[in-house]
């Protein structure tokens, strides 16, 4: 039997806010024509396309990806800054030195140490919030799984879902949710790319082996939705339109800010099962959100994404 308790709570408040919202809309003819245009070969083996990620194979890639998604949130404050600066950052620290995010050296990280190891120019976004975030995964690795994440991995017994909820229990940085119109909403964002980072990472074997790996939900960004919305799955209302696209911030945890990463999950698991049906089986969602998010990248410049200061996503 599938444990899923974490999965549903993310897809049932997510559906919930869907079938409130107000600002944010899922546009069933849009999802229809996308789908029409698709292509049955389309390419979904995606993870690391860039080339930019740490891998050896072993409990030291496990850790190596938890700092990485610890860490991965919030780049458009720097313009220059983007997700890949830091994977592949990351990873040429660990290839200088191997013991870089062993526990104990993580339960110290100033913002100054991550900057350095990044080789960044100038203070990061958020520095001192993604400092406290590297101590709090150090001491609470050290505390109850002898420092390292791959025991965490282990401890979840091959359960994307138990794995999902085990992170969220154990480090309140990951702990993604929020409250609409007065229900919590659970979004998980940052502890879902975690296990979806390993099962590509492994090809869905050895530590990337999850029996229920179609149980996650896409990881709700600031990328995802602005393809959504180009490729007409979702639009705005034009008050929110207007924020967007002159670049406003939208303040985490508003109603437009918790519909836009809400109907954002329901689009794509709707896009989902209309592909599903088209080609014959099974798309998992993780790999909707890569080729999604692969081609949002690749358009960014040109598209707006909505601007939220926060530790989520
Ligand atoms: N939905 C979704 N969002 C993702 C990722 C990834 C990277 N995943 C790796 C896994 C497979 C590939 O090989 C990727 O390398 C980052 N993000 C989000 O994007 C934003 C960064 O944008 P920019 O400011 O331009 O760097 C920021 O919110 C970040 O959290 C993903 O896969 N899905």
């Amino acid at each position: 039997m599938v444990p899923c308790e974490l999965t549903s709570v993310v897809r049932e408040s997510s559906a919930w806010v869907a079938s409130q919202s107000s600002h944010v809309f899922i546009n069933q003819k849009g999802l229809e024509k996308v789908v029409d245009e698709l292509n049955s070969d389309l390419h979904m083996d995606l993870w690391d396309f860039e080339g930019i990620h740490y891998f050896d194979g072993g409990p030291l890639t496990v850790q190596y990806l938890f700092v990485l998604d610890a860490l991965n949130f919030c780049f458009w404050p720097d313009a220059d800054l983007h997700y890949d600066h830091v994977a592949a950052g990351l990873r040429s620290a660990l290839m200088a030195d191997a013991s870089t995010f062993d526990a104990d050296r993580l339960e110290k990280f100033t913002g100054m140490d991550l900057r350095k190891i990044l080789n960044w120019p100038r203070e990061l976004p958020l520095e001192e919030e993604r400092a406290r975030l590297l101590r709090e995964i150090g001491t609470e690795l050290n505390r109850s799984f002898s420092g390292k994440a791959a025991n965490l991995v282990a401890a979840a017994n091959g359960s994307a879902l138990t794995l999902v909820n085990l992170i969220a229990s154990h480090f309140p940085g990951f702990r993604d949710h929020c409250i609409y119109k007065g229900r919590q909403v659970f979004i998980y964002k940052r502890a879902q790319i975690f296990v979806a980072d390993l099962w590509g990472a492994f090809k869905g074997k050895s530590f990337g082996a999850f029996k229920d790996i179609q149980g996650l939900t896409m990881f709700a960004d600031y990328i995802v939705p602005a393809i959504l919305r180009h490729l007409g799955i979702i639009s705005y209302s034009p008050s929110l339109a207007n924020k967007v696209d002159s670049f406003n911030e939208l303040p985490p945890g508003t109603e437009e800010e918790v519909e836009i990463r809400a109907c954002t999950i329901v689009a794509v698991e709707k896009l989902g099962e209309l592909l599903s049906a088209k080609i014959g089986r099974q798309v998992l969602t993780v790999q909707l959100d890569w080729w999604l998010w692969s081609t949002g990248i690749s358009l960014q410049s040109k598209l707006p994404c909505h601007r939220t200061h926060t530790i989520y996503y």
